[in-house]
């Protein structure tokens, strides 16, 4: 598990993290959420041991980063934002260092060598430099060696930045299958990573925590949630009487596309009525969706106007 309480980092007059208290425990993926220079970076790096707090603990696994260095980073697998250090080295070089500062015995570390580079398809990079890899390799790289020793724990930085469609897919699919029995978190400004991966969110901003909830919970925040949208060609008329329907607070139509989208009052459900009165129109409806809300603006609400060092 990971757990930080109270962890602060300050930089001169700038409170990069400011008390974050969060938890995670095996079997889930926490995402790491805020805007630009929200103190995701600094936490994750504190956790991982690099950094040492102004205030506060951080642990792995039980371990105090601080106290218990050695145990906790054994017990942590950590992608960093952007490249592996050591870039003169090959793939191959590479991997067998990180297993041997790991302390992982030559029978154990050959096979999970093998393991890594198969699941992570780095056959063909094996020697080939660090430094000269594409950026999409160089994240799989980096990848292979957050994996390699098997740690109950991952914190992986960014993990899909510069990975093409097939490659996000691929090192999604190994996050979640790696998440039934480790504990994971990852920092991310993709919601869609959010939606494909995780359990639970946490956003920060300003290096505070702001919001540390289910995914579905955040969407249950947003003004979409529960509305209903649909394209229809000439609904002009049907729009009135839907806007005249007791549950309904208020209609809006996006001015690209024509699609129409029926705001419930609070506590109303409004799926029924509005499928049965366009029904009564006689309108060839398309595509009629109940939103389940939209992260994007939940994370709006949440982070503006909430830059480092300013109050809530
Ligand atoms: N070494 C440092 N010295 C002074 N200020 C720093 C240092 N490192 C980070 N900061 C500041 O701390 C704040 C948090 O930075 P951090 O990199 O942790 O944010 P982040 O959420 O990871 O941002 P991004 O999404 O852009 O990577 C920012 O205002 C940043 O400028």
């Amino acid at each position: 598990m990971i757990e930080t309480d109270k962890l602060t980092k300050r930089y001169g007059h700038l409170t990069a993290v400011d008390a974050l208290s969060i938890y995670a425990e095996p079997g889930q993926v926490l995402g790491l959420l805020g805007p630009n220079g929200a103190g995701k970076t600094t936490a994750i790096r504190m956790i991982a041991g690099f950094f040492a707090p102004t205030a506060g603990t951080a642990r792995v696994c039980g371990y105090d980063v601080r106290k218990q260095p050695l145990k906790a980073k054994r017990a942590l697998g950590y992608l960093p934002e952007g490249a592996p250090s050591y870039g003169e080295m090959t793939v191959r070089e590479f991997l067998v260092f990180i297993m041997r500062m790991r302390g992982l015995r030559s029978d154990v570390g050959r096979r999970r060598f093998d393991e890594v580079v198969g699941t992570l398809q780095l056959e063909d990079a094996l020697n080939v430099t660090v430094d000269t890899l594409s950026k999409g390799l160089r994240r799989r790289v980096g990848l292979a060696q957050a994996i390699v020793h098997d740690p109950p724990v991952l914190m992986l930085d960014e993990p899909t930045d510069g990975l093409d469609p097939n490659q996000k897919h691929t090192v999604r699919q190994l996050i979640d299958a790696m998440a039934r029995e480790r504990t994971i978190l990852i920092s991310t400004h993709l919601l869609e990573e959010v939606h494909a991966l995780c359990n639970r969110v946490v956003i920060i901003a300003g290096g505070k925590l702001r919001a540390d909830a289910t995914p579905a919970e955040l969407e249950a925040r947003s003004r979409y949630h529960g509305a209903v949208s649909f394209s229809a060609a000439g609904s002009g008329l049907s729009q009135e009487m839907l806007g005249r329907l007791p549950q309904v607070a208020g209609i809006e139509v996006d001015p690209l596309d024509g699609r129409v989208t029926v705001f419930p009052k609070p506590g109303e459900r409004i799926l029924e009525p509005v499928e049965s009165l366009l029904r009564q129109q006689g309108l060839e409806v398309s595509e009629i969706q109940l939103e389940r809300g939209r992260l994007d603006e939940v994370f709006r609400q949440i982070t503006l106007g909430t830059e480092t060092g300013a109050q809530p």
